[in-house]
């Protein structure tokens, strides 16, 4: 059944889904791979459309597949597709284009992080509406971290305990992302890192282990047994 979004919501996501996943081994874009037979993008969206504050979600998808990706997610939910860029930046610049007026949050959500909990979006959300600019869900960092130099021989220890692993959705108030957006340059990895080049405060919010972001043929393989342990 098709989920609908909230038009009332304050809330909009853009969901980075154009990269090729050369990671993840050969084969269709990622957001396109399945996962318990279904693409790894239907997982994500039928997640994001199930959090009550989503008012509109943003799909940039690899720019041979649009047509495909709306006829796919037609009966997920009412999403809007548009074509992604060469990096994620890019991708997440068009989708930010392509928000319609009313939302005044905006979260950036990576499709790969295809088993993500409505309730963290709800979190992050509720977070940037409760007056942050910019806000992160993130992990504590459970390995030791060491620097390494060109040849792979030790540095030294990094202390681990001023250190986050970093998720999606990423949440923002609309003004700030558009206006790092806007005076971007080289492509980061992520969005809170054009925001914090522009001076504002970026706050963390506990994240969710099921959020893990799926990047090497190890993370699908658990994804699939969270899935089937989810029942
Ligand atoms: N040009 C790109 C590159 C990445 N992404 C999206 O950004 C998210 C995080 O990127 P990553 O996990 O690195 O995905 P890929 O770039 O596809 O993976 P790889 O680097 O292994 O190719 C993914 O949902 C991916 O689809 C995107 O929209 N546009
Ligand atoms: C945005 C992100 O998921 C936060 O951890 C991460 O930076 C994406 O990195 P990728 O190399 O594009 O997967």
């Amino acid at each position: 059944m098709t989920a609908q979004l909230n038009p009332r919501g304050d809330v909009a996501v853009l969901v980075p889904a154009a990269g090729a996943g050369v990671r993840l081994g050969p084969g269709r874009p990622k957001a396109l791979r399945l996962l318990a037979g279904e693409p790894l993008l239907v997982h994500a969206v039928r997640r994001l459309a199930a959090a009550p504050s989503v008012h509109t979600i943003v799909v940039a998808a690899p720019a041979a597949e649009v047509q495909a990706v709306r006829e796919l997610l037609a009966p997920v939910a009412p999403v809007i597709v548009v074509p992604g860029g060469a990096e994620r930046q890019a991708s997440v610049a068009a989708a930010l284009a392509a928000v319609p007026a009313g939302p005044t949050i905006v979260l950036v959500h990576d499709a790969a992080r295809a088993l993500t909990p409505p309730d963290l979006v709800e979190s992050v959300a509720a977070a940037v509406r409760g007056g942050r600019d910019a806000v992160i869900p993130v992990l504590p960092v459970v390995d030791t971290i060491k620097e390494v130099g060109a040849d792979e021989v030790v540095l030294g220890t990094v202390d681990r305990s001023a250190l986050r692993a970093v998720q999606t959705p990423q949440g923002f108030r609309r003004a700030v992302l558009s206006a790092a957006h806007a005076a971007a340059g080289d492509s980061l990895t992520d969005d809170a890192g054009l925001v914090e080049k522009q001076g504002v405060a970026v706050s963390c919010v506990p994240g969710s282990e099921y959020a893990v972001k799926i990047t090497r043929p190890f993370d699908l393989a658990l994804a699939e047994h969270l899935l089937a342990a989810a029942g």
